[in-house]
This record gives C-alpha cells, structure tokens and sequence, in this order.
C-alpha cells in the first residue's frame, strides 16, 4: 500500500530530556486510509501530531510526508485540526471563509458553505457568540473543506454532544477525497470506531499495537473500543 506518511525511530523529549515523549515511533500511514490515533492521556498523541505539522522537532529519527521532510512542502499537504481554537472570535464564519480561501489555495468554498447548512450553522454568526461544541463544528469545517493529501484532527469532536458526532463524521466521511488520509486522535473510540479503517496504539510513548480495524476486532473477537480498555486498563 502507497503511504503518505513514513517515520523512523522519532524521538522527542521534554524538559531538556526529563520527559520521553516518544520513544522510537516508527510508522507507516496509508494513502486513502482513515486511522484512528489512540492512547491514554500522555501517551504521545499530541507530539507526534505536533512533529507532523512542524510545530515541534524531533531529537531523532526520520519523518517524511509526501515524500517530503516537515517543511513548507508538507505544510501544503496537509490540513490540521489541533487541540485549541485558534480562529478569531470576533470574526463571522463568512469572514473566516474568505480568510482560509484566500490563505489555502485549495480551499473550497462550496463545500464549506454546504457543510455550515447541513450542521445548521449560520455564516452570519460570529465565533464569540457561538457555544463551545459549534465552534468546533466550524473549525472541523474549516479543516474539511480543504483539498489536502494528509488531514490531521486533534480530537475533533471532544466538545461536540453525541448526538452530533455521527453525523459530524458522517460529514467527514462524506466530504473528503478518498485518496487522501485521515489520523484522527481521540479518546472518543465507541463513536469513532465505525469510521476508522486503522488503529495505532500508543502507550508511553511507544507504538504498543498498529493494524486494520476490522483484523483486530476479528482477532479479538470484541470491538476496538474493549480492546482499548484493557490494553490500557488502570
Ligand atoms: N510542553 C511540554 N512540556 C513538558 N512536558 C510535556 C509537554 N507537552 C507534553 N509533555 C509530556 O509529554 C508526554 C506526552 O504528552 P502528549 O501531550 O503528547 O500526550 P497525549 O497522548 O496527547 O495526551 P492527552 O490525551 O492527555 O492529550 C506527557 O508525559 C506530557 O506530560
């Protein structure tokens, strides 16, 4: 299978090497796949996502994306979802499409207008009036409404009421290219688990299980959200 994603023994600490973040995560992430970044809180999830999108560098190991070492090349390629809202609050989702369209050149408008009308969303809101789940909602949109190889989502639908959260990833699902590839981190597995196609397991900073889905619930014989539970029971 084509990757997007290829990394080699990545290590990154903190704290001037007090913190082993990661500890040698070597990983392949298919073309096409939509994968399901999974750990307890700690674990690396984060840092890793960090490394992908340049915002932090790793003491060693190699990670390419696209072919391309983290640069401005890779930046092109890929859409990201982090942790924290960083669009302006004062600003209306109208003016935060023009801003992205004018900031990505492949954003498209259309599917982000089409998208903000199936999740009910006005364009003429702004982001302070907003509550905290539709916030989400409108950045998660932001992200989606790109053309890109490689989309990064820091839980993505932590804040969003389980109601929502299927037709959010249905909406995922259904608006991106199929040859591009999803990591979604999350501790939401019961909800996500439908969609995924991948799964890795992250534990202390080490890849403990990396597989398709649909094998390890068949090897298991339970779903991945009980394999989670007790790889990583307390
Ligand atoms: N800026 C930082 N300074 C020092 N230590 C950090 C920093 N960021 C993360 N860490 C530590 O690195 C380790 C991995 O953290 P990371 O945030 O990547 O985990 P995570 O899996 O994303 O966790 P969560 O699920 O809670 O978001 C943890 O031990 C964490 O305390």
């Amino acid at each position: 299978m084509a990757s997007i994603l290829e990394c080699r023994n990545l290590e990154k600490s903190y704290d001037g090497g007090r913190t082993n973040a990661l500890k040698g995560v070597s990983l392949s992430l298919g073309k096409g796949r939509i994968i399901g970044l999974l750990g307890p809180n700690g674990s690396g999830k984060t840092t890793f996502i960090k490394l992908i999108n340049g915002l932090l560098t790793p003491e060693k190991g190699e990670l390419y994306i696209g072919g391309y070492p983290v640069g401005e090349e890779t930046k092109r390629i890929i859409s990201y979802l982090p942790e924290v809202t960083y669009l302006n609050k004062s600003m209306r989702i109208h003016q935060i499409i023009d801003y992205f369209r004018d900031f990505y050149d492949d954003f498209d408008t259309t599917r982000a207008y089409e998208m903000l009308k199936r999740l009910n969303i006005n364009p003429q809101d702004r982001m302070k009036t907003m509550s905290k789940g539709t916030k989400e909602k409108v950045q998660l949109i932001m992200v989606m409404s790109r053309n890109a190889s490689l989309y990064v989502l820091d839980e993505p639908i932590g804040g969003v009421d389980p109601a929502a959260r299927d037709y959010i990833l249905s909406t995922i699902v259904s608006n991106y290219n199929p040859e591009a590839t999803i990591l979604i981190s999350t501790h939401l597995i019961a909800d996500v688990e439908q969609i995924l196609d991948d799964v890795i397991f992250l534990k202390n900073g080490n890849v403990v299980m990396a597989a398709q889905a649909e094998d390890l619930r068949k090897t298991k014989g339970c779903s991945i959200d009980a394999v989670f539970r007790e790889v990583f029971r307390c």
